[in-house]
């Protein structure tokens, strides 16, 4: 078994009265990538937020290669090697396609590592590299969500934490995501990643998670789950479009 990157224990996100995430136990092994699926408000995005030191956490503990990160703040946390790709695409609608890549790498000093991450982003991403000089106000929903995760990339992360990469992409763009998101995970970045598009997901990672109303619902190599073609209706959703299957009570 390869060594564990990132290990959670018992976390609870609390927003006031809103019990979001209710114990949550997983575990991601260094240079897997492992899915966290669930339905809308399953308290997905709430558990990413806190591995990045966005969203306080009430209970439990996060630790990253061995060291204790619960509380950490989220400057400290990317310092550690971890960066988040949002949901929604938050980039710098003023600042150029270049400009928004820059403040990815703000913890990096070494000129020739940022070089070197503009090469890789621009490899993956070449529609970026041909707007490199444009506004990103002026890029379309699948080109953001490409600059969301290459801005990620730019810090050079050991750990790539991706929040719902295809949301509301055309299915053509959606295939070039999970190509580029194939590629990363062949060069050995390890990867959580929260989606509703439950199948393209599957094909990429090595173990998934389902969260069910803030917990733990089930588990398991990816492989296996991708083969119980009941569970992926009723639980993870066909493709990310079809909400009313997304929103099953656990039974
Ligand atoms: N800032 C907040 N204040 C209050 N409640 C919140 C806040 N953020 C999330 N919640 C609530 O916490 C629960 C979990 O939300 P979370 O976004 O983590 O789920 P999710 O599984 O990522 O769902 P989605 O796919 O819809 O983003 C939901 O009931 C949501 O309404």
């Amino acid at each position: 078994m390869p060594d564990t990157a990132l290990s959670i224990r018992g976390l609870v996100i609390r927003y006031g009265a809103v019990e979001a995430v209710r114990g949550v136990d997983l575990d991601v092994p260094q240079g897997h990538v492992v899915a966290l699926l669930g339905a809308n408000g399953a308290g997905k995005t709430s558990t990413l937020r806190a591995i990045s030191g966005l969203s306080p956490v009430a209970a439990g503990s996060i630790s990253y290669e061995g060291r204790d990160i619960t509380h950490l703040d989220a400057e400290k946390v990317t310092r550690l090697g971890i960066a988040q790709s949002p949901e929604g695409r938050q980039v710098f609608a003023d600042l150029t396609v270049e400009e928004n890549l820059r403040t990815g790498a703000f913890t990096v000093r070494s000129k020739a590592q940022v070089a070197s991450s503009f090469d890789r982003c621009y490899r993956y991403f070449p529609r970026l590299a041909e707007r490199r000089s444009q506004l990103a106000y002026t890029l379309s929903g699948g080109e953001l969500q490409m600059l969301a995760i290459a801005r990620a990339l730019m810090a050079s992360p050991r750990l790539l934490l991706l929040d719902e990469p295809s949301l509301g992409l055309a299915p053509l763009v959606v295939q070039d995501i999970f190509r580029i998101l194939a590629e990363i995970r062949a060069e050995g970045t390890t990867v959580l990643i929260v989606e509703q598009n439950a199948l393209q997901t599957l094909k990429i990672a090595d173990y998934a998670y389902v969260l069910a109303t803030g917990r733990n619902h089930l588990e398991g190599p990816a492989a296996d789950l991708i083969q119980d073609h009941a569970l992926v209706e009723a639980y993870l959703g066909s493709g990310g479009k079809h909400p009313e299957k997304n929103t099953k009570e656990t039974p």
